[in-house]
């Protein structure tokens, strides 16, 4: 199957002057990983190891401080790959954002406008994408707002009369305006009560289904994961430690971090108390040398201490980076 967006190698993070000193966050470390087409994928791991930088990094949205060390991010359009870092604004603005690949971020107001009407940022992509004129492009947005189960009223809606779900709902609904081959989701759900999550979520997955586009999910939580990725990246530190097909992630997961995820989630049935990770995760602007788990890891050996773990294929679509699982 095609591989419809590929980082690789990929190396970025924030840069910035503290006093007389220039700091750098290593967010994204040496990041291999292809989203291949039609599947569900999600970034997990804690607070802080990267895991919004990598689809910042993803989408080449390069605001500073954030910067690209290295690497590359392709996108395939038109039977190419195109390197969407190396992009001009202009063209990444016009000509690949919305269009070939959209991004949902954790707050739906940095999206929208607060001033502008929902229609009007509906009609704006419409017109400046696809050239339609106004009366076109407002009953387009019509359709494509009833289709996604919402009410037109939403259309005549300034953001801040709408609610938190709602609001998230059109950035969705923006986001799958113009079809994009891939989707990039930053915790689309975090900030919305229970209740809500759920349903838009499903708004979300439903539309995945029928569109038969890749979709992203970032998220910490593992329970969302298990139930509606296909394919799951673990990151630590900055690192993709482990991939592979979601079941078997959850079946037998090789990295010790994972495992530490996986048995910190509660089960039904089992009374014993769940345990967390002890300690925290290092600081990025100072990382350890070798593993960056091994300070945490309850199988460090000394080369973990000093060496960084190679990637090992362990099978197809099933990588670790652990030198548990190393030949040397
Ligand atoms: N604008 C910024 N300036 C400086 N450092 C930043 C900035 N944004 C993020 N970082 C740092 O980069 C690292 C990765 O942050 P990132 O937000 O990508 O992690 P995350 O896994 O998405 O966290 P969360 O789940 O809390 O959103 C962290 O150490 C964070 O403090």
């Amino acid at each position: 199957m095609v591989e419809v967006l590929k980082a690789e190698n990929l190396v970025g993070g924030y840069e910035f002057i503290v006093g007389e000193k220039r700091v750098y966050v290593d967010a994204v470390s040496n990041v291999n990983i292809g989203f291949e087409e039609s599947l569900v994928y999600g970034i997990a791991g804690e607070s802080g190891c990267g895991k919004s930088t990598l689809l910042k990094l993803l989408y080449g949205f390069l605001a500073k401080p954030l910067t690209v060390k290295s690497g590359n991010v392709k996108l395939y359009i038109s039977n190419n790959y195109i390197d969407i870092l190396r992009l001009s604004d202009d063209v990444r603005r016009y000509k690949v954002w919305w269009k070939e690949i959209s991004w949902i971020p954790q707050n739906a107001m940095s999206v929208l406008n607060p001033v502008q009407r929902i229609r009007d940022h509906f009609t704006e992509i419409l017109t400046v994408h696809m050239d339609m004129d106004k009366e076109d492009a407002l009953k387009y947005s019509l359709e494509h707002v009833e289709g996604l189960g919402l009410s037109k009223d939403v259309l005549n809606a300034y953001p801040h009369q709408l609610s938190g779900g709602m609001r998230q709902r059109v950035v969705i609904a923006l986001a799958l305006l113009l079809k994009p081959k891939i989707v990039l989701a930053d915790e689309p759900t975090s900030a919305l009560d229970v209740v809500v999550q759920r349903g838009v979520m499903q708004m979300l997955l439903d539309k995945q289904k029928e569109m038969k586009n890749s979709l992203v999910l970032v998220s910490h939580d593992m329970g969302i994961h298990a139930m509606v990725t296909n394919r799951l990246a673990i990151m630590y530190a900055g690192k993709v430690v482990e991939f592979g097909d979601t079941d078997a992630v959850f079946e037998k997961p090789l990295h010790p971090y994972t495992k530490a995820l996986i048995d910190s989630l509660p089960r039904i049935g089992d009374k014993n108390p769940r345990q967390g990770l002890s300690g925290s995760p290092p600081d990025l602007s100072n990382p350890p040398p070798g593993c960056r788990f091994h300070p945490r890891c309850p199988f460090a050996m000394d080369i973990c201490r000093k060496e960084i773990p190679p990637t090992i294929e362990i099978e197809k679509n099933r990588y670790v980076s652990c030198w548990l699982y190393a030949k040397r």
